[in-house]
C-alpha cells in the first residue's frame, strides 16, 4: 500500500498541491483523474520520489519516501514500474532487448534467465511472436503492451502509468487498461494510474483519486461515480449533455420500485 499524508507543493507563491491525502491498495489499480493542470503529474513525481514535497510524507508499506537517503531510494525504485506516456521504447532495440533492459541494468542474471523472464512477461501480455521486431514494425497497442512488459519484467511491487491510453483508440485502449487491471490484480500490484481517459474510470477506477485544482475534491470507485452528488466532479466525468442525461436515467432506473 501507498499512503499520502498531507501533501503540499508550491512553485514559487502559487500552491500547486493543496493538502493531499489519500490511501492505494494493493491489488487495485489506483486512479488520479482531474483537468489539465489540476496537479496529477505533480502528485505522482511526488509519490514516486522524481519530485520534493513542502510538506507531508510518501508512506510505501509505512516507509516515508520523503525521508529515503538515495541508497534506500534506490531500492525502492527497484520494486517500482513504470510505463510512460508513448511508450518510451528504444527504437534501435529489439522488443526481447527492450524489455530485458531493466534486467541488463539493474540484476546480475546470466542471459539464459533473463530471456526466459522476458518470455515469460512478453507471453503475459500476449506478444509470443514478437521477440526480434523493432518498435517501428509493430501497432501502438503493441508497442504499449512491451512497455508494460518491460514496466513488469522485474516484477515490481508498485506500478505507475501515466496515461497509459494516450493515443490509442478505444478499442485497444480497453485491451490494455484489462490487461493492466488483471496484471494489477493476479500479482497484488500497488498500480497508479494518471488518465483523463473516461473508459479507463468506468473500467478500471477501483479507487479513484478526483483533483480539481490542487485540491482532493473527491475519492470513491467508479460504482460510487454514477451517484456521486459532486457538482464539479460530475461536470467533469459527464461533461457532454448525452453524459449527463444518461447519469439521470442510470438514477432514474435505479430509483424505480421494481429495481430498489
Ligand atoms: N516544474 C514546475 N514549475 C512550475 N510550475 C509547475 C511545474 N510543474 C507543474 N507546474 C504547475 O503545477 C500545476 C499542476 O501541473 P500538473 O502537471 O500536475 O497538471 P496535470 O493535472 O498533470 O495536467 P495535464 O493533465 O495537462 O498533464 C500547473 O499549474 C502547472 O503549471
Amino acid at each position: 500500500m501507498i499512503e499520502i499524508r498531507n501533501i503540499k507543493k508550491s512553485f514559487g507563491e502559487k500552491v500547486v498541491i493543496h493538502d493531499v491525502s489519500s490511501k492505494m491498495e494493493s491489488g487495485k489499480t489506483n486512479l488520479i483523474i482531474g483537468s489539465s493542470g489540476s496537479g496529477k503529474t505533480v502528485l505522482m513525481k511526488i509519490m514516486i520520489g522524481l519530485m520534493d514535497v513542502d510538506s507531508g510524507s510518501v508512506l510505501y508499506e509505512g516507509q516515508d519516501i520523503t525521508k529515503m537517503d538515495e541508497k534506500q531510494l534506490k531500492e525502492l525504485r527497484m520494486q517500482i514500474g513504470m510505463l510512460f506516456q508513448g511508450s518510451a521504447l528504444f527504437d534501435s532495440k529489439t522488443v526481447e532487448a527492450n524489455v530485458m533492459f531493466p534486467l541488463d541494468m539493474f540484476t546480475k542474471l546470466r542471459y539464459k534467465e533473463k530471456l526466459a523472464r522476458v518470455n515469460e512477461v512478453l507471453e503475459r501480455v500476449n506478444l509470443k511472436d514478437a521477440n526480434k521486431k523493432f518498435p517501428a514494425e509493430i501497432s501502438g497497442g503493441m508497442k504499449k503492451r512491451v512497455a508494460l512488459a518491460r514496466a513488469i519484467v522485474q516484477n515490481p511491487k508498485y506500478l505507475f502509468c501515466d496515461e497509459p491510453n494516450s493515443g490509442l483508440d478505444p478499442q485497444t485502449s480497453l485491451v490494455i487498461d484489462k490487461l493492466i487491471k488483471e496484471i494489477t490484480t493476479e500479482y497484488k500490484i500497488t498500480t497508479v494510474i494518471n488518465t483523463h481517459d473516461m473508459n479507463t474510470v468506468m473500467e478500471s477506477g477501483d479507487h479513484i483519486l478526483y483533483m480539481y485544482q490542487g485540491h482532493k475534491q473527491w475519492e470513491g470507485s467508479n460504482k460510487d461515480i454514477i451517484f456521486s452528488k459532486d457538482e464539479k466532479l460530475n461536470s467533469f466525468i459527464f461533461a457532454s449533455d448525452f453524459l449527463a442525461k444518461a447519469k439521470e436515467a442510470m438514477q432514474e432506473a435505479k430509483n424505480t420500485p421494481a429495481n430498489k
